[in-house]
C-alpha cells in the first residue's frame, strides 16, 4: 500500500485528481491490479467453451462437441508457473511481459482467443483510475484492531468469484 501510494502521489504532483494520461507512468499500480487478478480473478472459470474438433491435449482425448471449462483461478496459483503463488507480490509483474490480451496463458482475467473479452480497453483504465484516485486521496486502515494477517481473503466459486467475508476498511482523507 505504501509503495503504491508513493508512486501515485509522485505522479500526481499535488494536483487534485489523477487523470488517464498519468496512468502510463504508474507501473506499480498496473502491477498491483495484475497481481490482484492473479489471486482473485473475477470469472474464475471464464466462460465455458465447446471443442469444435477432436483434439489431444496433454495426453487427453477431447472429442468434438465436448464442453471445456478452463480453471483460470487454478492457473493463477499454479506453483509451476508462479514463485510463492499464495503471496501477494506485485513486483513479479514489474519486469514481466504479461499483458491482459490472452497471449500469456498464465494470467487470463479477460479470457483468450476469438472470444476474449472485448471490454479490456474500457475496463482497464477505469479500474486503474479508480484505484489510483482512491489511494491518492485516502489512507486505508483496518477497523476495530483487525490485523492484516487476520483478514479472510478467501473466495466462493461461481460464475463470478465472491469474497466470503466482506472487505471492511476505514478510509481517512490524506489532505
Ligand atoms: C474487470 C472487468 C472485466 C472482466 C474481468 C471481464 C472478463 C471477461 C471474461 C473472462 C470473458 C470471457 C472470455 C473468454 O471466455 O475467453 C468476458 C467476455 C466478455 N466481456 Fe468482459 N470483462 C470485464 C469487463 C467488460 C466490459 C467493461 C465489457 C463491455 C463494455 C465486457 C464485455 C464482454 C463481452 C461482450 C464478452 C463476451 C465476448 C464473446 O463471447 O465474444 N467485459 N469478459
Amino acid at each position: 500500500m505504501e509503495k503504491l501510494q508513493h508512486e501515485v502521489t509522485k505522479v500526481a504532483q499535488e494536483r487534485s485528481v489523477i487523470v488517464e494520461q498519468d496512468l502510463e507512468k504508474m507501473h506499480y499500480l498496473k502491477a498491483v491490479i495484475k497481481e490482484n487478478f492473479r489471486l482473485h480473478i473475477p470469472a474464475p472459470l471464464l466462460i465455458p467453451r465447446i471443442s469444435t474438433k477432436d483434439v489431444k491435449l496433454m495426453g487427453y482425448d477431447i472429442k468434438a462437441g465436448t464442453q471445456v471449462i478452463v480453471n483460470a483461478w487454478a492457473i493463477g496459483r499454479d506453483p509451476t508457473l508462479w514463485e510463492e503463488p499464495e503471496e501477494f507480490r506485485p513486483e513479479r509483474f514489474l519486469e514481466s511481459p504479461i499483458t491482459y490480451k490472452g497471449l500469456h496463458f498464465e494470467l487470463l482475467p479477460f479470457g483468450a482467443g476469438r472470444r476474449v473479452c472485448p471490454g479490456i480497453q474500457f475496463a482497464t483504465p477505469i479500474m486503474e483510475l479508480a484505484l489510483a484516485n482512491i489511494v491518492y486521496k485516502f489512507d486505508m486502515g483496518l477497523p476495530n484492531g483487525v490485523k492484516h494477517e487476520d483478514m479472510d481473503m478467501s473466495g466462493k466459486f461461481g460464475l463470478i468469484l465472491h469474497k466470503i467475508s466482506p472487505l471492511l476498511v476505514t478510509p481517512s482523507p490524506r489532505f
